[in-house]
């Protein structure tokens, strides 16, 4: 019998999604339209009743402006947002920047396809000639971390990202869940796809083809042991929906950047 119902959800569309760029530990702001997506799903939940006592974010600027916009389409400016790093977007390493269409051109499909949607293949290191390096290491955020700057992830698998999500999960999303909280985890593509894993017991092969749009909310129902009792619900216009994370597979496709 379900018990608990927990929402994910991938941000609205941001700049780099738009201009097919892994943008990762880039903190990238929503595009128009992904301010557009982050308010209609905020309309949508309203309009199906549903209310949240929690919101958890990563510490990327598109997930909390995604969290906002959502709780203030639906009137819930005041449920309380808290953030952590362990909800990040996967860090893409020395992918970060590159356009995934030109990396199937010079690299083959196959090889961005192992990049983005195999379960443990972590793809190359940033390192510090990276034009995004300093960016992002340099950013007071990842002072507030709970592990020192220097042994934050420099690239991770989607294994990595499970395991340094898992404890915050456990230690903190877990307890606010099971006291009968209706929680929100505004948070990434990888980032979601990961907990989507753990807590369906997806294996490491058939993960490769969960895709998740933006801006679309999947509603998991858990029983007390915080199992699913049904399939996944993405929200929403279910055609539009199919089209989307068809958009998003067709990213890592070789054809010229526009
Ligand atoms: O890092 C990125 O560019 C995307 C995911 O890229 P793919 O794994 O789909 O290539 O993350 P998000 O937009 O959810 O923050």
């Amino acid at each position: 019998m379900s018990k608990y119902k927990l929402f994910l959800l991938r941000h609205g569309e941001g700049a780099w999604n738009k201009e097919n760029r892994f943008c990762s530990w880039v903190d990238q702001k929503l595009s128009e339209d992904g301010v557009k997506e982050a308010q209609d799903c905020g309309r949508l939940l309203k309009e199906q009743g549903y209310k949240f006592d929690l919101v958890f974010t990563s510490i990327l600027s598109r997930s909390i402006q995604t969290a906002w916009l959502v709780l203030e389409a639906m009137g819930q400016e005041w449920v309380p947002v808290v953030k952590s790093w362990r909800l990040n977007e996967r860090h893409y390493g020395s992918l970060i920047g590159l356009n995934r269409a030109e990396m199937a051109q010079q690299h083959g499909e196959e090889k961005v396809k192992l990049w983005r949607r195999s379960y443990d293949i972590t793809p190359p290191l940033i390192d510090e000639s990276h034009p995004y390096f300093l960016e992002i290491y340099n950013d007071r955020r990842y002072t507030t971390c709970d592990v020192p700057i220097k042994d934050l992830p420099r690239a991770e698998s989607l294994k990595e990202v499970l395991d340094r999500l898992l404890p915050y999960w456990n230690s903190t999303v877990v307890p606010e869940i099971r006291n009968g909280r209706t929680v929100l985890i505004s948070a990434h593509g990888n980032s979601c796809r990961a907990l989507l894993k753990y807590l369906e017991g997806i294996s490491d092969e058939d993960i490769a083809s969960v895709t998740l749009p933006t801006g679309i909310p999947v509603l998991l129902e858990l029983d007390e042991n915080l199992k699913p009792v049904k399939p996944r619900q993405l929200l929403g216009d279910q055609a539009k929906i199919q089209a989307a994370i068809k958009k998003v597979e067709d990213q890592g496709k070789a054809k010229p950047s526009t």
